[in-house]
């Protein structure tokens, strides 16, 4: 494959950054408990400092794969996929997910939404960051809302956030897994004083899993 055809590809969305694929349990929102497969799809520049998979920044770092590879691969293991990265929107979705749904699949995403919402989503979980905020469409389609909180400033920009999405949204707030000691606290107060919010925790990295 010449470069240039392989750049054809990727425009395309046939053509992934794969970092890792694993079977594990969801950790966290709304689907947390649930059996699940994951795929790590590389690139991401919104640069989160506290981000827990910073090698999954630089896309030419990970393999270029076919995504009908990942599809048939996948489906041997779930029927709830979760795209996560980086940051899968930076790519064409299209065809992955229209082909993980031809199988008959559940397809979640993972997403800061920072770039255009591409494919078709069964569960959209929008994590927003303030160095690059969501895109309008996001806003509107999201199914959960999960704001991580570093610091105190983090439940302002919580409620800004939540004034944008749809109604239907669940929110939650995540604690910084490196201030979980002093950040889940705040969070407990705050989720009692407002109870529109949820807690979400990483419980993966409670159970010691993927
Ligand atoms: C690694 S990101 C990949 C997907 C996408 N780039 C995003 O940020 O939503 C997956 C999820 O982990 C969260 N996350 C990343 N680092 C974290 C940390 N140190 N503590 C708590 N949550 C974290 C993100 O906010 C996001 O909800
Ligand atoms: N078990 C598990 N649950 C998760 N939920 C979101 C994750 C992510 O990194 O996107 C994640 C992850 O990395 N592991
Ligand atoms: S947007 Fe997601 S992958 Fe990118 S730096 Fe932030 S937490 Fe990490
Ligand atoms: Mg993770």
């Amino acid at each position: 494959m010449t470069k240039s055809e392989k750049q054809e590809l990727i425009a395309q969305g046939l053509l992934l950054p794969l970092m890792e694929e694993f079977y594990t349990i969801q950790g966290e929102g709304f689907h947390k408990g649930t059996a699940a497969y994951f795929i790590r799809l590389g690139g991401c520049d919104v640069g989160c400092h506290w981000c827990d998979v910073k090698e999954s920044w630089v896309a030419e770092l990970h393999p270029p794969t076919m995504a009908d590879a990942i599809v048939e691969n996948a489906a041997k293991y779930s029927n709830t996929i979760v795209i996560t990265g980086g940051e899968p929107l930076m790519w064409n979705m299209k065809p992955l997910t229209s082909k993980l749904k031809e199988k008959g699949l559940q397809v979640h995403i993972e997403t800061s939404g920072a770039y255009e919402l591409t494919g078709t989503w069964d569960w959209i979980c929008l994590s927003p960051k303030k160095l690059k905020l969501p895109t309008e469409l996001v806003y509107e389609k999201a199914n959960e809302l999960k704001v991580i909180v570093y610091n105190k400033d983090d439940f302002k920009f919580a409620e800004e956030q939540a004034a944008k999405v749809n109604k239907d949204c669940i929110l939650y707030l995540q604690p910084e897994w490196s201030k979980r000691d002093k950040v889940v606290p705040q969070i407990v107060d705050y989720v009692m004083a407002n109870p529109k919010w949820k807690v979400s925790l990483q419980t993966h990295k409670y159970l010691n899993i993927p």
